[in-house]
């Protein structure tokens, strides 16, 4: 899987405090006063039957959307009045559910952007070909080449990112948030769609980003296997509401999260 470790080492994730979150749509309650934590350094996962409220809890925290009452913080920072590119400067990355890749650019092009908010010279100076700008720009294309490597991808940077496979795609959807150095890394269904044998590939890179880069990683994954193996903890929604938030044994023997898959009442 890897070729190449990144040479970084995060040390600087901090706690995520999510703080009775409500988020209404009209009538709709997606989120009704959920609040759990992300501890620094773990791999935390949102579990949920369809509808529960998933992305809604990840847009909120991304700032995608504002919540209608509660807060979000990440150390001290308050990211519910935060907008989206402040909140990613932060250390704060995501992936989305849908990739969405710009198809005819090769691979390292759909990762140098996500450099961007790195960049220091500007671009008048990168415009300009100024050496220093020019400086940056190689010491941006190693360490996006080391992070592509470091998620197996480092063979296809050349490749239009339009040609290839779903499983590919969704690496490539990976080491973009990687490029932006999260502190903290949401991955919204990481291993959806995918083939047995690249799910367990999917976990093992969720562990090593977890494990080799000390970030935090917050998960929303249907896939329960995966889900078990990767997470120190998990926060189950139903219809917007937190119903239980624990460790995977007591998550899994917990009767209001079995009635919630089931369908009946707990
Ligand atoms: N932009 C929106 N406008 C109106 N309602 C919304 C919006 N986004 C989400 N909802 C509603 O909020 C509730 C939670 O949706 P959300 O997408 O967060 O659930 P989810 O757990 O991620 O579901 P899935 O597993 O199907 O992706 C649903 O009832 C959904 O219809």
């Amino acid at each position: 899987m890897s070729e190449v470790a990144p040479a970084k080492v995060h040390t600087r994730a901090l706690p995520l405090k999510v703080e009775g979150v409500t988020l209404a749509f009209g009538g709709v309650k997606a989120l009704a006063d959920v609040s759990f934590t992300v501890e620094p350094g773990t791999v935390h996962a949102v579990i949920g039957p369809n509808g529960a409220g998933k992305s809604s809890t990840f847009n909120v925290i991304s700032g995608l959307y504002r919540a209608t009452s509660g807060t979000v913080r990440y150390g001290d920072h308050e990211l519910t009045t935060m907008k989206p590119n402040a909140i990613a400067r932060l250390g704060v990355g995501r992936t989305f559910q849908n990739i969405a890749l710009t198809a005819t650019d090769p691979v390292l092009e759909n990762l140098m952007v996500a450099r961007y908010r790195l960049t220091r010279t500007g671009y008048v100076a990168a415009a300009l070909g100024l050496p220093a700008a020019r400086r940056e720009e190689r010491r941006h294309r190693e360490r996006v080449v080391e992070i592509a490597r470091f998620i197996g991808i480092g063979g296809l940077l050349d490749r239009p990112a339009g040609t290839l496979s779903y499983g590919q795609r969704k690496k490539v959807e990976l080491a973009r948030a990687l490029a932006t150095e999260p502190d903290l890394l949401l991955l919204d269904e990481p291993a959806a769609g995918l083939p047995t044998h690249e799910k367990v590939e999917m976990a093992e890179l969720v562990r090593a980003i977890s494990a080799g880069l000390g970030a935090s990683v917050l998960i929303v994954e249907h896939d329960m296997p995966l889900v078990m193996s990767v997470a120190q903890h998990i926060s189950v929604l139903d219809f917007g509401r937190l119903i239980a938030d624990g460790s995977p044994d007591e998550i899994q023997n917990d009767p209001a999260v079995i009635a919630a898959y089931l369908g009946t009442e707990a």
